[in-house]
């Protein structure tokens, strides 16, 4: 053998080696591939129609200039009420209609009772505790929320009231106060959040957050404000795509590893860690002053006194407090769209604002109002609920056994997706949905018992539907009586379009507005009446 062939058979075994190492990592790519697509057709439900989507990531980049909710009404429309979708490798049913609503979540709410886990949520952000809202049906699931609904049933939210009363008086400060000096519109965001938080601090733990300023000077709640803010998005089942494409959690490490991704390394770990930091402290310092007896009427407080809280692990306990705390995520965008639509339809105000006056609330004290009833209000605060649906697919369900849908089994632990948004579209239960119109649920009209379908349906509905339907009313009712509330200047109707008035494609529809002006009814006497609010 020559000098010359040595160096050409070395050449030759480097040129292999090199085609071998670029091709290995794609063959093994291409394998892996049409496995996964052989895996995603296999999962599909037999008999059940839906979309074809494309490879890998199935129906979850169709349509992408509109919700999820809008498109799935849409392709009900061709697919019948009840279809599948795939979301990478996660095979969904989407129920849009009230009449299949009905039948499987009240009528066989047996099978289609649970939640589903998620490989961002459950494998990372809460691997040891989950608010009822994402644990599966079982049987700590079910003292949980028996628990809560105890301490949220009607006797119970009556006795709120002065709570309530209080937090709108405190709303009302913030607006008055952010006006002050003030010609045009205010950014109304912060109230909004002082509010809601508020609600959910005293509902739950007795405790509250003297003035709009501490949000972000104490440190506890601003710890609280952005621990639930990023919780909200590690929740958000329309993004962190990881739930769906399981590849893409090989590339999660690459990207920490080369700092190609813009959250700190188990981000989504440490916020769940942090989450139940801050509920411990609550959850420590109400426990010491139940023992003390002085503390306040909260529902943590009734969980504590319950006699069946004694049954419940120190985790279940923690599980009822993040559940309760999660509930303000959706106050605040309902508040937010009340505002924009009252400030646009000076026409509905009025006529709010008469029937107030009708029942002579204004010569009430605050006290009295949320356990009064003005019935335009409480219709207004349905129609805010029902028209808006800030969560459009209410939250991710999931079959608990085998279910039936027509000639199809859904299996057990299948991903449900209820679409609100399309049932409060539906027209055999709402007429002219598309309009706004408090009237539909004043006592006699047609669809005055309609069921609403921004609380969900069935045995996983809202826990806290009447407090939360209680609280808007109690602030929407002070708002009214005491401000006249206009639109920021150069904003048009666009702004109170349940869908083009929406901030991006969420799973909690927030509005792209923020700003109104609000101009007290009494002038300099609102100050006064906030002082001393008789
Ligand atoms: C405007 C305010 C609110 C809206 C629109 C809303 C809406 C919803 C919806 C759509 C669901 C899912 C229902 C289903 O799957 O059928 C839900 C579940 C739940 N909500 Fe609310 N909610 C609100 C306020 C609250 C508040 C203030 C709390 C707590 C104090 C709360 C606690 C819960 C809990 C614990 C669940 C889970 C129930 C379960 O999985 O069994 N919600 N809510």
């Amino acid at each position: 053998m020559t000098a010359l062939s040595i160096i050409q058979d070395a050449v030759l075994h480097e040129a292999n080696v090199f085609i071998f190492s670029l091709l290995a990592p794609v063959a093994v790519l291409v394998v892996y591939l049409l496995r996964n697509e052989l895996i995603r057709y296999q999962s599909r439900i037999k008999h059940l129609p839906g979309p074809t989507g494309w490879p890998i990531v199935g129906n979850l980049f169709q349509k992408r200039n509109q919700v999820p909710a809008e498109t799935y009404r849409q392709w009900a429309a061709k697919y019948g009420p009840v279809f599948q979708i795939q979301l990478g490798n996660t095979t969904a049913v989407v129920v849009n209609s009230v009449e299949a609503a009905k039948k499987l979540f009240i009528g066989e709410r047996h099978a289609w009772n649970s939640r589903p886990t998620f490989y961002v949520f459950h494998k990372k952000v809460s691997k040891t505790v989950t608010s009822i809202g994402t644990s599966p049906w079982d049987d700590s699931c079910k003292r949980r929320r028996k628990l809560a609904a105890g301490a949220l049933n009607r006797p119970r939210v009556e006795s709120y009231s002065p709570i309530l009363n209080l937090e709108s008086r405190e709303f009302l400060r913030d607006i008055y106060l952010a006006s002050e000096g003030i010609e045009g519109a205010i950014d109304f965001r912060s109230p909004v959040r002082h509010f809601a938080l508020n609600l959910s601090l005293t509902l739950n733990y007795g405790t509250r957050v003297s003035s709009v300023k501490s949000l972000s000077e104490d440190p506890l709640l601003a710890e609280i404000i952005y621990v639930e803010s990023e919780i909200s998005k590690l929740r958000d089942t329309s993004k962190n795509y990881t739930n769906y494409i399981p590849l893409l959690r090989y590339w999660e490490p690459v990207a920490g590893f080369f700092r190609l991704t813009a959250n700190p390394k188990d981000h989504a770990g440490s916020i769940g860690r942090r989450r139940l930091e801050y509920n411990d402290v609550l959850l420590n310092r109400l426990k010491d002053e139940v023992e003390r007896g002085v503390d306040r009427p909260c529902i943590q407080g009734a969980v504590l006194r319950d006699p069946e809280s004694a049954t419940l692990t120190r985790e279940e306990l923690i599980s009822v407090s993040l559940s309760m705390m999660a509930g303000a995520d959706s106050n605040q965008p309902t508040m937010a769209w009340a505002i924009l639509l009252l400030a646009h339809r000076q026409d509905i105000q009025e006529k709010a604002y008469n029937a107030i006056k009708d029942a002579s609330i204004l010569d009430l004290p605050s006290e009295s109002y949320a356990s009064s009833k003005v019935e335009y209000i409480d219709a207004l605060t349905k129609e805010i609920s029902r028209f808006f649906v800030v969560l459009k697919l209410a939250l991710p369900k999931a079959t608990y056994s085998d279910a039936t849908w027509g000639q199809a089994t859904i299996p057990a632990n299948t991903l449900v997706f209820l679409n609100s948004w399309a049932c409060t579209r539906d027209t055999t239960a709402f007429r002219e949905p598309d309009v706004f119109a408090p009237e539909r649920w004043l006592p006699d009209a047609p669809d005055a018992a309609a069921h609403q379908y921004a609380f969900g349906i069935g045995g996983r509905m809202c826990v806290a539907s009447l407090l939360a339907h209680k609280a808007l009313y109690t602030v929407f009712l002070h708002l009214i009586a005491k401000f006249q509330i206009l639109p920021a200047d150069g904003e048009t109707a666009e702004a109170i379009d349940p869908l083009a008035g929406l901030k991006g494609f969420t799973f909690v529809g927030t509005p792209r507005g923020f700003r109104a002006r609000f101009v007290p009814r009494d002038g300099e006497k609102l100050k006064a009446w906030l002082d001393s609010p008789k």
